[in-house]
């Protein structure tokens, strides 16, 4: 069994086609940015407190009316039939068990419907790359509030797929037979539209869905301070600081590192979420003391599946919640939302 996410990636590395695992494990260009997410926590020295009677720590978190027993929440990976036969549909039931989100994403190998039938327990969000065809893209958005999706991620950082060699090299371009991106099906049809990532995505067509939906809207990929502050003017509910774990510009920095600034230009005005490199309980504590209201984790959710199923993301899941409950215990707090930065120091 393994002990930490590190040892159920090399566990899911053995079990996994070498071609799904290098699309899996990979990034963009060089990879300088997959590396930077995991180092710059490395980078982050922790310092504790003493002697502070503090008692076990509650590390829950309510964010967008969305209860989350842990500060962790899942990020929106594709495809995870590759890693599993029930695919997405084992991730939403050890997320509802673990009592976190789900983060769905669009590019699913399980309906969002069907998600949500196998896991009634789970909390459900759902991420949509905005497709240019706005009666697709409302489509699509129906199904997610019908399937009882209680919040609307919608990934920015993607005008266009990153160039991932990994991918190329083992010519990873398609899914096998038989496994599909079910929410990407045409008008209850049997026919799937390929997923559009478009250079012409704009802040237009976030007012678009703020129209269009009830839904709190997340923001996912912002990086730059000035795009948090265009997206409070947009009437965004979360910032979502996100380099699509190094899979779409390369040498973008490590979001720890960028997370500081954007917490600066939001000014407590909407939660701040941010994923890349989460690895350990440490690094979830370092991530809500610089200002994040939670984290997500995208690979080590997807190890969890590969190395076994459900019961392999309990596992990963249950690893982080001890692990941040620990973390906080020896930092000396009784609760995750005391964090403050200065309990983080660069060494
Ligand atoms: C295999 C894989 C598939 C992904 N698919 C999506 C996706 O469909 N939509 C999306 O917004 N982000 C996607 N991401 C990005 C994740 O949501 C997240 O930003 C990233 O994985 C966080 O970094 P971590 O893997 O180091 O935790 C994907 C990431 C991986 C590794
Ligand atoms: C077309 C599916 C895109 C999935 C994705 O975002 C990723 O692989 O990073």
């Amino acid at each position: 069994m393994p002990a930490t996410i590190r040892e159920f990636e090399a566990v899911a590395r053995d079990r996994l086609d070498p071609a799904h695992y290098d699309y899996f494990a990979g990034g963009a260009g060089d990879e300088v940015t997959v590396r930077a997410n995991e180092a710059a926590f490395a980078r982050l020295a922790l310092l504790p407190r003493v002697l502070r009677g503090a008692g076990s720590p509650e590390i829950g978190v309510t964010l967008l009316g969305s209860r989350a027993e842990m500060p962790v929440l899942v990020a929106p990976t594709a495809f995870h039939r590759l890693a599993d036969p029930e695919g997405e549909k084992a991730t939403a039931r050890a997320v509802a068990a673990a009592g976190t989100i789900m983060i769905v994403s669009m590019a699913a190998t399980v309906a969002v419907e069907d998600v949500a039938a196998a896991a009634p327990g789970a909390t459900l969000w759902f991420q949509l790359y905005v497709q240019p065809d706005m009666a697709f893209t409302e489509a699509i958005v129906r199904r997610a509030e019908a399937a009882g999706c209680a919040a609307l991620v919608v990934t920015v950082d993607s005008p266009a797929r990153g160039r991932r060699d990994r991918e190329v090299r083992r010519g990873f371009d398609d899914l096998p037979e038989g496994m599909r991106c079910e929410n990407l099906r045409d008008d209850g049809g049997e026919s799937v539209r390929p997923i559009v990532m478009s250079p012409a995505i704009s802040w237009e067509h976030v007012d678009a869905l703020r129209r269009m939906t009830r839904l709190p809207l997340v923001l996912k990929g912002v990086t730059h301070p000035a795009d948090a502050r265009l997206a409070l003017e947009h009437g965004v509910s979360a910032v979502y600081v996100s380099n699509h774990g190094g899979r779409q510009l390369d040498t973008v920095p490590a979001t720890v590192d960028l997370l500081p600034d954007i917490v600066a230009a939001v000014r407590g005005a909407v939660p701040v979420l941010v994923d890349g490199g989460i690895r350990r309980g440490t690094d979830v504590v370092k991530a809500l003391a610089l200002g994040a209201s939670a984290v997500a984790v995208g690979r080590p959710v997807v190890w969890g599946l590969a190395a076994d199923g459900e019961c392999g993301v309990a596992r990963v899941l249950g690893l982080l919640r001890d692990e941040v409950e620990h973390a906080l215990t020896l930092c000396g707090l009784a609760s995750s939302h005391d964090l403050e930065p200065g309990l983080v120091r660069r060494c």
